[in-house]
């Protein structure tokens, strides 16, 4: 692989998902296109960006990834290698010896996959009278990590509730990653007050980018995403946002960035690891 670019423009695609898997194919394709065509040398889609956010769906839409068979994912590979970029393939339901996962690819740009992260963390939550969703009805969570060397820098991958836990941000801080990539679909409820303070605590947590992708808005649907696509730098400033409607971010990342923030503030040799300290226990998927 050639050496990774130390500027990237980064797109985050914000893509309107609707219950045809044919339609969202073909929405990512153009948005993966469009980026191209403006200059992006990485391309993020959303969390289940071939499918719509719900239990009943998860199941119908669900690919055997491992097995070959995957339309979702031949169709990103198949992109990435046309238009020549990094692509961070959001999310999508993942069938695997009897379990579906909530499951983020990466590819190369020459279309070969570099990653599979599978959800880590499942959204179980009941805040009642506003917003109740099982997760675990469904998915099974994975257990993997995955920091991802590609051509536009070193990644470390979660996805949406992943975002909840900071151990997970910091152990790849410590292995190096630059910018953390959290496909997500937050709600009309959890949305409003945590998504831009979580990518924002995430950031100046470990001093690098953390780019969140989510959805477009579709009262349609039964699950309402916030939207709210968002670059964060290392000094926890918002440098790109949308608001819920489709549409595609772009952010000029200088990795440059990472070194000067963590020279002004050193935290990782400030801590007191004398007194606590993170045991990591994950493997790299
Ligand atoms: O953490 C939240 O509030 C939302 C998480 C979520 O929507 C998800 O994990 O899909």
């Amino acid at each position: 692989m050639p050496s990774a670019k130390s500027k990237v423009k980064l797109a985050l695609c914000q893509l309107l998902t609707t219950d045809n898997k044919e339609a969202n194919i073909s929405t990512a394709q153009s948005a993966i296109k469009e980026a191209a065509s403006n200059g992006a040398d990485m391309v993020v889609l959303p969390e289940m960006w071939n499918c719509p956010y719900s239990n009943d769906s998860f199941p119908t839409f669900a690919e055997d990834i491992e097995g070959g068979t995957s339309q979702s994912a031949a169709a990103m590979a198949e992109a990435a290698k046309q238009h020549g970029v990094t692509l961070v393939a959001g999310s999508m339901p993942e069938k695997h010896a009897g379990n579906l996962y909530n499951t983020c690819l990466v590819f190369d740009c020459r279309g070969q996959q570099l990653a599979r992260f599978r959800k880590m963390h499942l959204f179980d939550i009941n805040i009642p009278g506003k917003i109740t969703f099982r997760e675990s009805d469904t998915l099974t969570a994975g257990e993997n990590i995955a920091v991802v060397d590609t051509e536009a820098g070193r990644l470390g991958l979660g996805i949406c509730y992943d975002i909840r836990f900071p151990e997970l941000a910091m152990i790849y801080a410590r292995q190096g990653v630059q910018l953390i990539l959290y496909p997500g679909a937050f709600n009309m409820t959890t949305g409003p007050v945590h998504w831009e303070l979580l990518a924002k605590a995430r950031a100046v947590d470990n001093q690098l980018f953390v780019g969140v992708c989510s959805p477009a808005r579709n009262m349609d649907a039964s699950y309402h995403a916030w939207g709210h696509s968002m670059l964060v730098g290392p000094f926890g400033q918002v440098l790109a946002t949308a608001e819920h409607e489709p549409g595609i971010i772009y952010a000029d990342l200088d990795y440059a960035e990472v070194d000067e923030r963590r020279k002004g503030m050193p935290l990782a040799t400030q801590k007191r690891e004398d007194l606590y300290e993170l045991v990591d226990k994950t493997h790299k998927a």
